[in-house]
């Protein structure tokens, strides 16, 4: 199995003020080691306030760490550059109609990432455009549509089509699941399986809900209070968790297909 991700002994601060003369360091995440294999799924799971969106902020480049390196195929993510860590490590967030630019055709959405990130000629890049509409399940007709003309499906497709539209190896879905309906979840659990068995590309997904990540995750990550409390194969952490706070989330969502 291909290691393509390591995180070593990653930790962010703040200093929080406590009055005019006073402040104290506060931990956002401390000592998060894992490893995430190529072609495979970690979902990392915690309350609100347990540190998760901003240690996959750090992993994708939007924040920097206090201490600690991340290394992509062996390599210190402080040694890459800008354009290969963006090509390398592609973002999904949560609401595709707030990330995505309303005032900009489906075509201009998709081309800006080629035109930043890649030599590509302009005829390539229809190309590649084609390839990836084509894998998310969207028709070209769209590429002249705005945003808000689509639905919501249609959004979360177009928002993994600029996020698979350089090949990266890794897509980080912060919250992507939630707040949709049991029909748009699993298709869009399906779209990203699809993904993943074409283009062997890995997965860190984020979540609040232990039973939504249970069927695409083949490692869980439990962090609370900024610290990793569990860390297992997936089927162990369901069977068999070690720690409380797992045990609490296991039992606080299930069942969730009723929800
Ligand atoms: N810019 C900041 N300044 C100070 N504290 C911050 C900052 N960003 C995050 N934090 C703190 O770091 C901790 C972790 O926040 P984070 O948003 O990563 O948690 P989370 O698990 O993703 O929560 P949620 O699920 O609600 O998004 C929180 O206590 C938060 O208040």
């Amino acid at each position: 199995m291909q290691t393509l991700l390591n995180i070593n002994n990653l930790c962010k601060t703040y200093r929080r003020s406590n009055g005019i003369f006073s402040s104290t360091l506060q931990y956002a995440y401390r000592d998060v080691n894992f490893s995430l294999d190529k072609g495979k799924t970690v979902s990392i799971i915690g309350e609100s306030g347990s540190g998760k969106s901003t240690l996959v902020q750090t992993i994708a480049g939007l924040r920097t760490q206090s201490s600690g390196d991340i290394y992509l195929q062996g390599q210190s993510l402080r040694n890459i550059s800008v354009q290969d860590r963006c090509k390398s490590i592609r973002m999904l967030f949560h609401a595709p109609s707030e990330s995505l630019n309303p005032k900009a055709t489906i075509g201009r959405i998709l081309t800006a990432p080629l035109k930043l990130n890649s030599n590509m000629t302009a005829i390539q890049q229809q190309q590649q455009i084609k390839n990836t509409l084509s894998l998310v399940g969207l028709l070209p007709d769209y590429l002249s549509f705005y945003p808000n003309m689509l639905s919501s499906v249609q959004q979360h497709q177009v928002a993994l089509a600029r996020a698979m539209i350089l090949d990266p190896d890794i897509i980080i879905a912060d919250e992507i699941l939630a707040g949709l309906d049991i029909s748009l979840r699993f298709k869009l659990i399906n779209l990203l399986l699809k993904i993943q068995e074409q283009k062997g590309v890995s997965f860190i997904v984020v979540a609040h809900n232990m039973s939504l990540v249970r069927h695409i995750s083949d490692h869980i990550i439990v962090m609370n209070d900024g610290e990793i409390v569990e860390n297992d194969i997936t089927e162990n952490v369901y069977n068999s968790p070690k720690s409380s706070k797992t045990k609490h989330l296991l039992q606080s969502h299930k069942p969730d297909y009723r929800k």
